[in-house]
């Protein structure tokens, strides 16, 4: 269950012709959604301002009651159930003023046990296993949400969320409202919590980037809720299904799609490689047939300098002061983008690939990486065909571009 965009899960919430008509209001906020969405997945709704996303959302735990359709959870239906109790199956998380500004930290967190009735002992224990969790010390259980910054915030959100550890949760634009760098931890932290938790997550942004980033699945929804597509990232990427889908990615999807690759799916180079203990002498001995430079390791295999003919020419420099610092090196799970990144703002135009104990691998050039995209593209020719291969992912039933 644990693999990623998995096609084959059980249904976990099913959408039935859900439609939403405030009242006063002539036009439908949401006309007639119906949808599956799998257990233990991440989907994300992403759409344009205004077009339904938290009202859908809001319809799934009935904080905003359905004008018609129904709603299924594991295959039960709950548009009529008890409020309150689908509400405690299904944790919330919402942007900024999710907290309680009069309860403490440890109180915000424990809102929901405590509706649920816990004994007190079992409620600290929760509360100080999920701060632990989210990163949070548990020594600021006693403080007021103001006294905290906008990332630990989202993170006492997401762990009020998950307090009563409901199968599904809600998140409506949870890392919103914090800088790019903090958004960008917030989000890595919690797809690391997700991969043990396995929730089922609803999850609604503005931004395509952190929709492809989040999501098992992506809904791309025009207005009143209207499914432009719903598939997994990949797919949006390579085969968008309509202009709009085109337009709402906007520029550089071939690009977006390096974020969704790793470095270790793809083949790397080989390099000449010797250890910072051998003698200049057998470091020379690898700068023949055409090869410029040398890889040096440590004893524990760690790239440590790149050495040229030159640099090894003179036994009086060590080879530790020899040539410079290996210092374009990423994992061999990061992302092609952040490979590519990596690359370009390297001396030699190439980053080192090692596991994660730090050891060598290989390396990656940009030739290599290019390839790797080039066998991304479809191979297909004719009128959809485009010499920079950056708008051919489509593949579209008429061949019109
Ligand atoms: N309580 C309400 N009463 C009347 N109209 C509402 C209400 N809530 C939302 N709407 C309208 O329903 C439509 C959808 O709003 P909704 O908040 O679901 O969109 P959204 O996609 O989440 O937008 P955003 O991305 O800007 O948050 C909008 O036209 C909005 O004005």
């Amino acid at each position: 269950m644990s693999e990623k965009h998995r096609s084959d899960g059980d249904v976990m919430i099913r959408l039935e012709h859900l439609r939403k008509v405030f009242p006063g209001q002539s036009e439908p906020a949401v006309e007639d959604l119906s949808m599956e969405i799998y257990e233990g997945e991440i989907v994300v709704f992403v759409g344009p301002s205004g077009c339904g996303k938290t009202t859908t959302m809001k319809m799934i735990n009935r904080i905003i009651e359905p004008s018609s359709g129904r709603i299924f959870i594991k295959g039960e239906d709950v548009t009529k159930a008890n409020a309150d109790q689908l509400r405690r199956n299904i944790g919330y998380v919402i942007q900024q003023i999710g907290l309680f500004p009069h309860m403490t930290i440890a109180e915000n967190v424990a809102t929901v046990p405590k509706m649920l009735g816990w004994q007190k002992g079992r409620i600290k224990e929760r509360t100080e296993e999920l701060l632990e969790l989210v990163n949070i010390p548990v020594s600021y259980a006693n403080r007021y949400p103001k006294e905290l910054s906008g990332g630990q915030r989202q993170r006492v959100g997401v762990a009020r969320a998950m307090a009563a550890d409901p199968p599904i949760m809600l998140m409506d634009e949870p890392f919103g409202a914090v800088d790019p760098i903090t958004r960008e931890r917030l989000q890595d932290e919690f797809l690391r919590i997700q991969d043990d938790i396995r929730k089922t997550i609803i999850f609604v942004t503005h931004d395509i980037d952190e929709a492809i980033k989040m999501g098992d699945r992506i809904a791309i929804l025009k207005e009143r809720s209207v499914i432009a597509q719903y598939d997994t990232p990949e797919r949006i990427l390579t085969d968008p299904a309509s202009e709009f889908v085109e337009d709402f990615i906007g520029s550089g999807a071939s690009i977006k799609r390096l974020s969704l690759s790793k470095v270790r799916d793809i083949r790397t180079g080989e390099t000449p490689v010797a250890y910072l203990t051998d003698s200049h002498e057998e470091v020379r001995s690898k700068l023949t047939d055409g090869k410029d430079y040398v890889l040096l390791l440590d004893r524990e295999r760690k790239p440590k300098r790149w050495v040229s003919a030159d640099d090894v020419a003179r036994d009086d420099v060590p080879l530790k002061n020899a040539g410079w610092p290996a210092v374009a090196i990423v994992e061999e799970n990061a992302s092609l983008y952040d490979t590519l990144d990596t690359m370009i703002t390297s001396y030699r135009g190439s980053a080192i690939v090692v596991d994660r104990d730090g050891s060598y691998r290989g390396v990656v050039d940009f030739e290599t990486v290019l390839a790797a995209i080039e066998e991304m593209r479809p191979h297909e020719s004719g009128p959809n065909g485009s010499p920079n291969g950056l708008k051919t992912f489509r593949n579209s039933p008429d061949g019109s571009r």
